[in-house]
């Protein structure tokens, strides 16, 4: 990198910051010169703005109101959702890994509402992490909210930051967590797998 092209893009990020610009917008500026781009040709002028949207709308993902909860008509049943795909970004390399969800409890006192699950899905895959992070803080807000103890949720993903980079293309990570009875009794967790594969 030219030492110019050093002192432009520094001097990008202070007038910027002088004048109240918009850091991710000086960031992406900065990050076009950094790889050898020029920010101010033709398809790329409007990229620092569209830049600093989508990191916007990514993080500021609204959930809404979770904790909808209805008495609970069948106590003692499996409730499962499964087939919830979410993306989000590896906190290693801020690249885009994807996730198929299950999601599992037993319902005792309150049954939490369908669409609630893929909500709650998404606001723990809106923001940096691991994939095991992401099935745990998932299952963890799923007990609060039903005050079921019996949690299970089960992601595959498929992490760019391995394919895209030629690493391993097309592998696939499963992460599981099991809690309260899926975990300690032996014969509930295999029944919840068969339910899983259909069975
Ligand atoms: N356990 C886990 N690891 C992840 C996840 N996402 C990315 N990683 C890994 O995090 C590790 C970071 O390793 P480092 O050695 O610090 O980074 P790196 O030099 O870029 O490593 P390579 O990816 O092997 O080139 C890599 O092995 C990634 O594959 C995740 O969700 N869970
Ligand atoms: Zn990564």
């Amino acid at each position: 990198m030219s030492i110019d092209m050093d002192t432009a893009a520094i001097t990008i990020l202070e007038q910027d910051e002088v004048q109240g610009g918009d850091p991710l917008e000086s960031i992406a500026r900065r990050l076009l010169i950094e790889i050898g781009e020029d920010p101010d040709r033709e398809g790329l002028r409007d990229t620092p703005r569209r830049y600093a949207r989508w990191w916007r709308e990514f993080i500021d993902y609204d959930a809404g109101n979770l904790d909808t909860v209805f008495s609970s008509v069948a106590s003692n049943q499996t409730v499962m959702v499964s087939g919830m795909r979410v993306w989000s970004l590896c906190e290693h390399h801020l690249l885009p890994f994807n996730c198929d969800l299950t999601v599992a409890y037993r319902a005792h006192d309150s049954l939490l509402g369908l669409s609630k699950f893929a909500r709650i899905a998404h606001k723990h895959a809106h923001k940096l992490q691991v994939q095991e992070r992401l099935v745990a803080d998932i299952a963890a807000e799923i007990e609060e909210i039903t005050k079921s103890p019996d949690v299970a949720v089960i992601g595959r993903g498929e992490h760019l930051c391995m394919t895209m980079r030629g690493i391993k293309t097309g592998a696939q990570m499963t992460s599981a967590v099991f809690r309260g009875v899926f975990r300690e009794n032996s014969f509930e967790r295999t029944e919840l797998l068969s339910l899983m594969n259909g069975s």
